[in-house]
């Protein structure tokens, strides 16, 4: 757009973009509501748009060659200034922005676990008891490799869609799905939260989850002070800071490829009292085989500090064996 931007004490309305799904609309109310509660002085209007993933149910997504599937048509906007806030589910979030765009803040983190979804009718509790030969379904390079290696005996097949859609896939009689893995976060924030069988964690022995997941991004101009301050004042440090060193762990390990990196971030105290982040991570090959593991526990107060702990932890994994393993993905991924 060619208007010059108005001066902060002129703005009182302000667009928020999305994609139109359940799951980005719930996200986004919440964003709304928090923002509303702190500048009931203001007017917010929700803008929704398909993107690039939203159409494309076909490929799949280790196959698909642009990297900004879900977020690029709405930057382009936000860019252009018809937009200012775009709201997405941050794992969804390419770890490098454009360069006139900056993560503004986030919300608290909804249960960042992956979990596992049963066929309704089935007896089974959890991924261990599934018998061999049983089809779970997953699109994700990273649940797929870490099912290959800690679950050898299960057959993964690729899942797409909505969390709607993939549950209705799960359900249908004739279906091949003994069971799905979806996030936590998508089903809780949706009402869903019935269908959850197990959450998959450390402590069960199975999956770590991805970057950011969980945690609602907000997506902002960089030079646009007045709503940086605004979601100064609403987001969430502690989970800021967690996604944070995640994503600068991923930023660091993918050099351009989506790496199949599960992480388990937590807060912990010392005993003086001190409070650190504690992050597990893991890269696994594509067919399980081969893996790399590494944990780091530091204090985090800044910005800067967060993305120095996820370069030492891309550090720590590399020396553990990370490198050939991402080697291997970069030959043979689709290149355009
Ligand atoms: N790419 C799909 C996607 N993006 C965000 C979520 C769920 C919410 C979240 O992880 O924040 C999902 C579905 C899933 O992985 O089950």
């Amino acid at each position: 757009m060619s208007t010059a931007p108005l001066a902060s004490s002129e703005r009182k309305s302000f667009n928020i973009g999305t994609r139109k799904s359940k799951l980005a609309l719930a996200q986004t109310d919440l964003v709304v509501e928090a923002l509303k509660k702190k500048y009931p002085q203001y007017e917010f209007n929700i803008e929704t748009k398909d993107t690039a993933g939203d159409r494309d149910k076909i490929t799949a997504f280790k196959d698909m060659t642009s990297k900004n599937l879900w977020t690029e048509e709405l930057e382009e906007l936000l860019i252009g200034g018809q937009l200012d806030f775009i709201i997405h589910s941050l794992k969804d979030v390419p770890t490098i922005l454009p360069p006139t765009c900056a993560l503004g803040g986030v919300l608290p983190r909804e249960d960042p676990r992956d979990v596992l979804i049963v066929k309704p009718g089935l007896p089974y509790t959890s991924l261990s008891e599934l018998p061999a030969g049983s089809v779970v379904g997953t699109s994700s390079i990273r649940r797929t490799a870490q099912l290959a290696m800690k679950f050898p005996h299960l057959k993964v097949q690729s899942v797409r869609g909505n969390i709607e859609t993939r549950l209705a896939k799960l359900d249908a009689e004739d279906g091949p799905f003994t069971a799905i893995i979806l996030a936590a976060a998508g089903l809780l924030r949706t009402g869903m939260g019935g269908r959850i069988t197990q959450y998959l964690d450390s402590k069960t022995g199975s999956l770590l989850y991805a970057v950011g997941q969980g945690a609602i991004g907000i997506e902002i101009r960089s030079d646009d002070a007045l709503v940086l301050d605004m979601l100064n004042n609403v987001g969430d440090q502690k989970t800021f800071k967690e996604v944070l060193a995640e994503r600068s762990l991923l930023r660091t390990i993918e050099g351009g490829c989506s790496a199949p990196l599960g992480v388990e971030s937590e807060w912990v105290n010392d005993a003086d009292g001190t409070t650190k982040l504690h992050v597990r991570s893991i890269i696994v090959s594509v067919d399980g085989t081969r893996h790399s593991t590494a944990e780091l526990e530091k204090v985090i107060e800044s910005p800067v500090d967060a993305e120095t702990f996820g370069l030492e932890l891309a550090q720590e994994l590399v020396a553990n064996g990370a490198g050939p393993i991402l080697e291997e993905i970069k030959a043979n991924k689709v290149t355009s």
